[in-house]
């Protein structure tokens, strides 16, 4: 089987391109090929698939073999991959995923062909508990709720950008123990379908630093459906402006959270490798 080993912000994930050929037990594969021991290491496994209502399907795994509606850092990726393989395609493409048809669009860097800027339109947050999903009064947002765990309370916002979020405030977050506490969060009882988190500092009103943790993956340098999440979360509880750079542990994103409620992000998608990988093909 061949594939792509691309990253988006140090957020990387192996693809496979899906119109050459078929992937059988995706949810498997994501498992073994993630492995930075036994297999490619990854943060997860992308497909690139053909669609029936936008240029290309992608399906996005985890290292634990979930699948997740969406990843913001993998879409990026994936349009520069489209972009590439076919250079008359122009640069603006649509990507179907589980969190709907999003647009983007791609600017080649001149020097260095590996890197592309992808701004990619990550539609409008859903902010409902029941949308997220959250347990207790479905239709109630989860904006600024304290949230307890063992003997500390955090102060957390839950977005859903297709995929569910909660961004927690903290005062350093270089010194914050995010494996601890990003996994009892990850698999806290609010949270029927577990939860991705960011730890977020905040620097000023248009600057913040984010160390992320993944549902499915543990800790991860970058996150893109995260950083919107902080984006949407950090203006409605007035902590941040509509457009703000966001620090990630492996590169910066910047991001708008637009007056039609969509949030615009901006970012790297940078090709590492090509290879092989032994997989049978049924
Ligand atoms: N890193 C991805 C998100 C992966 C989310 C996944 N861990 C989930 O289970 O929702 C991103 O750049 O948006």
């Amino acid at each position: 089987m061949k594939f792509i080993k691309m990253h988006g912000a140090g957020n990387d994930y192996v693809y496979v391109d899906g119109f050459q050929q078929d992937v059988h037990r995706p949810e498997e594969l994501a498992v073994r090929i993630s492995d930075r021991h036994f297999g490619v290491g990854s943060d997860g496994l992308i497909l690139i698939l053909p669609s029936d209502c936008a240029d290309a399907r992608m399906r996005m795994f985890n290292a634990d073999g979930s699948e997740a509606q969406m990843c913001g850092n993998g879409i990026r990726c994936v349009a520069k991959y489209l972009c590439d393989q076919q250079s008359d395609r122009g640069s603006q493409l649509t990507i179907e995923t589980l969190a709907g048809v999003l647009s983007v669009d791609v600017t080649a860097d001149t020097e260095n062909p590996a890197i592309s800027q992808v701004t990619v339109n990550m539609g409008q947050p859903r902010l409902q508990r029941g949308q997220i999903p959250m347990t207790g009064p479905q239709q109630d947002q989860a904006l600024e709720v304290e949230i307890r765990v063992k003997n500390r309370t955090f102060t957390a916002s839950c977005v859903s950008m297709g995929n569910p979020h909660c961004v927690v405030y903290v005062d350093d977050v270089e010194q914050f123990d995010v494996a601890y506490w990003g996994a009892l969060l990850e698999n806290h009882p609010l949270f029927p379908e577990r939860i991705n988190v960011e730890f977020v500092e905040i620097i000023s009103g248009s600057e913040v630093r984010q160390r992320t943790w993944e549902r499915g993956a543990g800790e991860t340098l970058a996150c893109g459906t995260g950083a919107s999440a902080v984006t949407v979360a950090g203006f409605l509880t007035g902590r941040t402006q509509r457009t703000i750079r966001n620090h990630l542990r492996g590169g910066v994103l910047t991001l708008e959270y637009c007056d039609d409620e969509t949030v615009m992000m901006t970012g790297p998608a940078e090709q590492v490798f090509t290879g092989d990988y032994p997989w049978p093909e049924a």
